[in-house]
């Protein structure tokens, strides 16, 4: 009998440039989170929109894990107003990102999303986005003080309620937790299919599942790729993505 193998987890990156040159990058602690948290290989996936065959990578892919960035989704993807002045977009990652994740609950490729991959999910499945969350009257601030050094804008900002029963509740067994904050777009209106994981003391949506997924498919708007190993509800998150990543692997695999 042939053991598990490890699982492939592919990860979205996003576009820079550094000097003259496009680069594709992602932050190290998303590898360390499927490397480490997952127990999986990473495998960075460009940003090169339809120029990826979005159904052979699947196929080859245990899991898929949507990271964050300071850039937001374009709202022409969710109908919203044009962004504000200066606004950081990044065409290319939407054009990778969206499809990616529609096709990725199709053939049942376990899904992680975090911060921006949070509201890619939205997106894709038809959600909307506010745009600045600071403006938005009665919410808490959501974004991270720049000015302090970074353990400090990745420690707890706030709390959590963790929906009873639901795929959060069971991959942490916790009904509550403290998470940290450090973003100014969110959910405005939850796509159809999306069901809600956790909230805000503020009610803000800061989790959800995809219903009609056939496997473990959640996203947190909360960075638990932030030290994953010492924080054990961040850890736990991880922890039940790699399982199912883990059971995907142990499926009869195509060759290419
Ligand atoms: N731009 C969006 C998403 C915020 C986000 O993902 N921040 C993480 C930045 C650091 C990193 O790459 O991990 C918003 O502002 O809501």
């Amino acid at each position: 009998m042939s053991e598990t193998r490890q699982p492939l987890i592919g990860i979205s990156c996003c576009t820079t440039t550094v000097g003259p040159h496009p680069f594709h990058m992602a932050g190290e602690k998303y590898i360390l989170g499927a490397l480490q948290g997952a127990g999986g290989i990473p495998l960075l996936i460009p940003a090169v929109g339809a120029h990826i065959p979005m159904d052979a990578l699947l196929e080859q892919l245990d899991g898929l894990l949507l990271t964050g960035s300071p850039s937001n989704v374009e709202p022409h993807h969710y109908t919203g107003p044009a962004s504000a002045p200066g606004t950081q977009h990044d065409p290319g990652r939407d054009a990778t990102t969206l499809p990616l994740i529609r096709r990725a609950v199709e053939l049942g490729v376990p899904l992680l999303g975090i911060c921006r991959g949070f509201q890619e999910m939205n997106v894709a499945f038809g959600g909307t986005l506010h745009q600045r969350l600071n403006e938005v009257p009665g919410l808490l601030e959501h974004r991270e003080d720049t000015s302090q050094p970074l353990p400090v804008q990745y420690g707890p900002a706030h709390e959590v309620r963790i929906e009873p029963g639901g795929l959060l509740d069971r991959a942490t067994g916790c009904s509550s937790a403290m998470v940290n904050s450090l973003h100014n777009q969110g959910v405005n209106r939850l796509a159809p299919g999306l069901q809600p994981e956790a909230v805000a003391p503020d009610g803000l949506i800061e989790a959800f599942s995809v219903s009609a997924a056939s496997t473990f498919a959640l996203g947190v708007q909360w960075h638990p790729e932030w030290k994953v190993m010492e924080n054990p509800f961040y850890l736990s998150i991880f922890k039940a993505f790699g399982d199912a990543c883990r059971a995907r692997a142990a499926r009869p695999k195509r060759t290419l």
